[in-house]
């Protein structure tokens, strides 16, 4: 089958091979830190406790539950948004729109459970029904990713992803065929990017922070950190819901199994791992220690907003008036690179300032554990990776432009090491 370009694009994630391998992988590790955090050693790298029959994993409760929380979000992003932007121009020069009402689907939320839980709805129960709602969410994720790709069979060509279009079944299952799939103006990848995994995460971790309030009385300060500063992040990709609109993901990767799983399980159930830690191991944190993580998470989330704006900004409107002292390369495109500011101290500071909030996110959980470092680790690897990717693209859009960049700011992501 010929990539819509006409031309093949160069396999990633190691070809079919890689992408198999990862399908394995990826679901396999989720359920490995599921059961270790809830484990009395809780070690990373250790064997799980147990391996759990299918009657622990599946129950069509934990399904029902899955398919009400999509249904929920998907009704939220439905309701009438403040504002309806453009994305990217496409290959066809057309542009989609998009609603945007992250945030207030967030709010809607917060205001929904808290109506629940006043009414009596046991949401400490959720921690005991992690197991069986990350295999729910694996299965939805699995099945929509079929659909996905069967969709894609009739999709024009035009609609075609870049990459995820080798001919190979399982690389194309695995990278997602079609670009932006959608059913009239609901946008599937647009959606599942920033809704049900990312208000999902919080919510798991509200509901560890109350099983904890109910187990010891009061949630720990460990605890109450974990949730404001993830609640933070969440709360910020919302509001600044308009700038995934520019990410790679949207712009360039199909929509296929790697996204599908990765916000729909991976995210809520990772990345909440060290609430999850936390609900069974207890870590004792001082003023003192809460005070200096809290600085760390500020001092990350200044870099990594302050370079995410910057760069939103200038791309919106180069002659805003916050980034029009800055200094700039012109390139072929007509679009101008940013050589100073947030973006002339290394290729990606937006990358620095997100990794030094994952250390923040740890740091309360204890230096005698790896597990709680797990994200941090493999964000490490994510965003490395990524970096490359993008590098890739960069070069191929910008070409000597993008070389002169390299040249004047020769660190990617941390100042004279990386
Ligand atoms: N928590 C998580 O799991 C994840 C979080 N993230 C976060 O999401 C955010 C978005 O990340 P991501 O989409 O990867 O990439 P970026 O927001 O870093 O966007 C990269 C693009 O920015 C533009 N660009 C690069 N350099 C310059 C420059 N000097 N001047 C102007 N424009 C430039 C280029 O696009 P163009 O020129 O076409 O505009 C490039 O393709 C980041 O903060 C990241 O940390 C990302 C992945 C996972
Ligand atoms: C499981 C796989 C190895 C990879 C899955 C990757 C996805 C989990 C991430 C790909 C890009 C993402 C982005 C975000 C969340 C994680 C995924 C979906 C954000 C929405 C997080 C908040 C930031 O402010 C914006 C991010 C955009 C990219």
């Amino acid at each position: 089958m010929a990539s819509p370009q006409g031309s093949r694009a160069p396999l990633e994630f190691g070809g079919p091979l890689g992408a198999a391998a990862l399908m394995l992988l990826l679901p396999v590790t989720m359920f490995h830190l599921l059961l270790v955090a809830r484990s009395g050693p809780a070690r990373l790298l250790g064997p799980p406790p147990y391996l759990p029959g299918l009657e622990e994993l599946w129950s069509p409760w934990a399904l029902l539950l899955c398919l009400t929380w999509l249904g929920l979000q998907a009704a939220l992003y439905l309701l009438p948004a403040r504002k309806v932007t453009e994305g990217q121009e496409l290959k066809d020069k057309s542009r989609l729109r998009y609603p945007i009402n992250g945030f207030q689907a967030l709010m809607l939320t917060a205001l929904l459970v808290g109506l629940g839980v006043s009414a009596g709805l046991p949401l400490s129960a959720l921690p005991e029904m992690l197991l069986p709602l990350a295999f729910a969410a694996t299965l939805t994720a699995f099945i929509f990713s079929l659909l996905l790709y069967l969709k894609a069979l009739v999709a024009p060509a035009s609609a075609l992803a870049p990459g995820g279009n080798s001919g190979n079944l399982i690389y194309d299952f695995f990278l997602g065929r079609e670009l932006n799939p959608r059913i009239c103006s609901f946008d599937f990848k647009y959606f599942c990017e920033l809704r049900p995994g990312l208000i999902g995460w919080v919510l798991i971790n509200l509901a560890l922070l109350m099983q904890e309030a109910e187990l010891r009385g009061s949630p720990s300060l460990a605890m109450w950190l974990v949730n404001g500063f993830q609640l933070l992040y969440v709360g910020d990709a919302l509001w600044y819901e308009e700038a995934v609109l520019t990410t790679m993901d949207i712009i360039h990767d199909g929509f296929g199994f790697m996204l599908a799983f990765g916000d729909l399980a991976w995210v809520p159930f990772t990345y909440s791992l060290q609430a999850q830690f936390l609900l069974y191991h207890p870590q004792p944190l001082g003023w003192p220690m809460a005070s200096f993580i809290c600085l760390i998470n500020a001092v990350g989330y200044y870099i990594f907003r302050g370079a995410n704006s910057q760069k939103n900004t200038f791309r919106k409107n180069p002659s805003d008036p916050r980034v029009a002292d800055l200094e700039t390369i012109s390139t072929a495109t007509g679009r101008r690179l940013l050589v100073s500011g947030w973006w002339g101290m290394v290729r990606h500071p937006n990358y620095l300032g997100d990794l030094i909030m994952a250390l923040a996110w740890s740091l309360p959980c204890g230096v005698f554990h790896l597990l709680p470092y797990f994200y941090l680790l493999y964000f490490t690897a994510l965003l490395v990776h990524r970096e490359d990717r993008d590098e890739r693209q960069c070069l191929q859009k910008y070409g000597l432009a993008w070389q002169e960049y390299c040249r004047r700011v020769p660190y990617r992501i941390v100042p004279y090491i990386y």
